[in-house]
């Protein structure tokens, strides 16, 4: 089959390398000329130290996608609205998207598929989301991920194409807990980070690992998700990847901002996308707007657009009034 690739960054090129491996002819969409051309002549990209498959190729022409039935959608999150409504007339209108991005929408709150549903039939949408780092999915290092759709034909063909002996594809039919945890264990791994910038040691980490679960679970049941799905791979999975490993932007970022670093600042400096920044202020929004208690993301909201210091927003989470635990 030919699969279309909108975006071609770290993510989409290693997934690109999955379904060539997998026999699928795969055109990636770089909407940067030259970042196509290199791709092209070297199958290489600057960010990740991978010689991609031959027959991976690179187009700069949005038009060279209109006869692909399987788009996978691999833009940052705060993108994609724009990028769709420029694109959608360019492509088949049956056309099954996969996107893979994990965000919630700046303004509106919305979730991804929520942004797609305004664009095509929500039974031609689904998501592919667990804890799998670019970097060593495209080295072909074995990972799990899950399939997640409302319609359960599409969640187990993106399973099938996907599906080979390093990377397990699992299928969860709760689309909205899995979209919402994808989101918000950003958030977390930026607080992680943080506590490991100021220098503090795996007793926080593992409290604000746990803690911040407590809270995403609340956020994901208040927004119609199911409390299981937080605890498998798309939440915590995804949560103990993020927050544990060298490979993590939003890790990354939180360590420098524990360091002192301004949010504008950081962003520049990881280079990649880190998307728990603008997810931290959505779900404060939406925090707001439904009155619910979620602690970390509003002290992180703090820091990141408010300029309170991480250790003061550290200080506010450990003086909060005595509770039970699991209240
Ligand atoms: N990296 C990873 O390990 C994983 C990432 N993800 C998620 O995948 C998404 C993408 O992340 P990642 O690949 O790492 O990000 P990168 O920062 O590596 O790349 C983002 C890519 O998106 C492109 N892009 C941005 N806006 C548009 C647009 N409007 N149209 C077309 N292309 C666009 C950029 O193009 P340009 O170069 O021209 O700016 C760039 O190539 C994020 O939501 C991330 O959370 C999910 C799982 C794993
Ligand atoms: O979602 C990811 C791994 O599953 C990637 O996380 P980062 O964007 O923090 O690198």
């Amino acid at each position: 089959m030919k699969i279309g690739i909108i975006g071609g960054g770290t993510w989409g090129l290693a997934l690109s390398n999955v379904l060539s491996d997998n026999n699928n002819d795969v055109l990636v969409y770089m909407r940067d000329d030259k970042k196509k051309n290199i791709f092209n002549t070297s199958h290489r990209i600057e960010k990740l130290n991978v010689d991609f498959n031959d027959n991976i190729t690179a187009s700069s022409n949005i038009e060279d996608f209109s006869n692909f039935n399987y788009l996978v959608y691999a833009v940052p999150t705060q993108s994609i609205r724009k990028s769709l409504e420029e694109n959608i007339k360019y492509f088949k209108k049956d056309v099954n998207i996969i996107c893979v991005s994990k965000g919630i929408e700046l303004g509106t709150g919305k979730r991804i598929s929520e942004i797609f549903a305004e664009h095509i039939d929500i039974d031609r949408f689904s998501i592919l989301t667990g804890p799998t780092h670019a970097e060593e999915v495209s080295v072909r290092i074995p990972s799990a991920i899950v399939s997640s759709s409302t319609n359960p034909l599409l969640m187990e063909k993106v399973q099938d194409l996907f599906i080979n002996e390093y990377f397990r594809v699992y299928t969860n039919s709760d689309i909205i807990s899995c979209e919402l945890a994808a989101a918000t264990k950003n958030i977390l791994a930026l607080a992680i980070g943080i506590c490991e910038g100021l220098g503090y040691g795996d007793n926080t980490k593992a409290a604000v690992m746990t803690r911040g679960m407590h809270e995403i679970v609340r956020l994901g049941e208040f927004l119609g998700g199911k409390k299981e799905t937080f605890y498998g791979l798309t939440g915590m999975g995804d949560l103990i990847v993020t927050a544990t490993s060298k490979h993590s932007r939003n890790k990354r970022a939180g360590i420098l901002l524990g360091k002192g670093i301004k949010r504008e600042e950081v962003g520049n400096k990881i280079g990649m996308i880190v998307e728990g920044i603008p997810t931290t202020k959505a779900c404060y929004d939406l925090a707001k707007k439904y009155k619910l208690d979620l602690p970390i993301t509003s002290e992180l909201y703090s820091i990141l657009y408010e300029g309170k210091s991480v250790k003061s927003a550290l200080e506010n989470l450990m003086s909060r009034e005595r509770k039970e635990e699991l209240i």
